[in-house]
């Protein structure tokens, strides 16, 4: 399969969500609630999602969807519900074709929501299921850091298609990788949009707000010794263990400092060699990463050259469910490093117990 139409289906729909989150990003009033585990939504999130899946629904309206949002919280407050539907019926691709070949506007507020409630699929290991993260860094989107919007097609449990929209990660490929926890750039060079098709390599090309720009192949870089590597990890100490990951770092004799920054974006950010290793050591042991937050950056560091497994060394299994059962963190590397990598890890949190 080529999958030539879901990826372009794909491209357009996080590109035009990713507009939505951009006007939200440089406004003020991001309308953040707090979810039932404490974690923030803003209306970029909810706005993105309904975006995104009514192009799916419209293409292929016989695939489940599993996305992170929910109508729920936009019934119980209705005004709430009236700002997102404000600025999702505003928001348009400027290539007149591209928005038409997604649908156009969605009807109603009533539809949006109902869109919305669309991503409640369980996810399993049958069929074809689209994973959607629509903003992923909230926290980062909400300090001025990094952000991604995230879309992956998985048939029968395997990430077949993986988009991501990094609207503010330098365009450049070759830009080196700077810590980001929140700097509030200007869009003056900055977005990208970063895909990949099994078995056909990743690629990455400028997240434009007209016609898809042309893409660029991406290959992650090959490290000479690991000591020049550049690694990097989440800025939320509560969402990867900085402390282990530091000890890791100074195993393989890495003497960059630490590159943190929100979301997928470090996934993109190796895949195009500007760092070389993404380490997501567990904080919590009984922690599920979800499926939204990996699905398409796996998929782009592999076809970019690169290995992903957890600290077992097991490759991510997108198949059980919403959220990534069989798996503990995340060890991302290029290929001929992350063996050593991975002993690494395994020593370091072997003496921890
Ligand atoms: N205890 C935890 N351990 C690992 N990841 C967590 C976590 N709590 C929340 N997350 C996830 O971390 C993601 C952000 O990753 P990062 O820190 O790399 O930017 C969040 O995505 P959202 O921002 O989409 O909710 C959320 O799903
Ligand atoms: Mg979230
Ligand atoms: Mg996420
Ligand atoms: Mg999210």
């Amino acid at each position: 399969m080529s999958y030539t139409n879901e990826l372009r289906i794909a491209l357009l729909a996080v590109q035009r969500a990713s507009l939505l989150t951009k006007s939200v990003f440089h406004s003020k009033a991001k309308g953040t609630v707090d979810k039932n585990d404490k974690s923030p939504v803003t209306i970029g999130d909810f706005g993105a999602q309904a975006l995104i899946i009514a192009a799916l629904q419209k293409h292929f309206p016989d695939d489940e969807i599993v996305a992170e949002e929910e109508a729920a919280a936009l019934r119980e407050q209705p005004e709430l519900g009236d700002t997102i539907w404000d600025i999702v019926r505003q928001t348009a691709l400027s290539d007149d074709h591209a928005e038409k070949e997604l649908g156009g506007a969605i009807a109603s507020k009533e539809s949006m929501l109902a869109l919305l409630d669309k991503g409640n699929s369980a996810g399993g290991s049958k069929g074809r299921i689209w994973t959607i993260d629509p903003i992923d860094g909230t926290k980062g989107f909400l300090r001025g850091g990094q952000y991604a919007v995230c879309l992956g097609l998985m048939v029968d449990g395997d990430v077949k298609v993986g988009v991501l929209g990094c609207p503010n990660l330098p365009v450049d490929d070759q830009a080196p990788l700077t810590a980001d926890i929140g700097s509030n750039q200007t869009s003056d060079g900055h977005g990208v949009l970063f895909s990949a098709v099994q078995g056909q390599g990743a690629t990455s090309r400028p997240l434009t707000d007209g016609p898809l720009a042309q893409e660029k192949s991406i290959s992650m870089r090959a490290v000479p010794s690991l000591a020049e590597a550049t690694f990097c990890e989440s800025v939320e100490a509560g969402h990867s263990a900085h402390g282990d990951q530091a000890q890791i770092a100074q195993k393989l004799g890495i003497t960059k400092p630490s590159v943190r920054m929100d979301s997928q974006a470090k996934y993109g950010s190796i895949a195009r060699g500007a760092g070389d290793i993404y380490l997501r050591l567990p904080v919590k042991a009984t922690y599920q990463e979800k499926i939204w937050d990996h699905a398409a950056g796996d998929l782009i560091v592999r076809e970019a050259g690169g290995e992903v497994t957890d600290i077992h060394g097991k490759r991510l299994d997108f198949s059980v469910g919403r959220t990534l059962a069989n798996n503990k963190g995340v060890v991302a590397a290029p290929k001929a490093s992350h063996g050593e990598v991975l002993s690494a890890v395994q020593e370091v949190l072997k003496a921890k117990l």
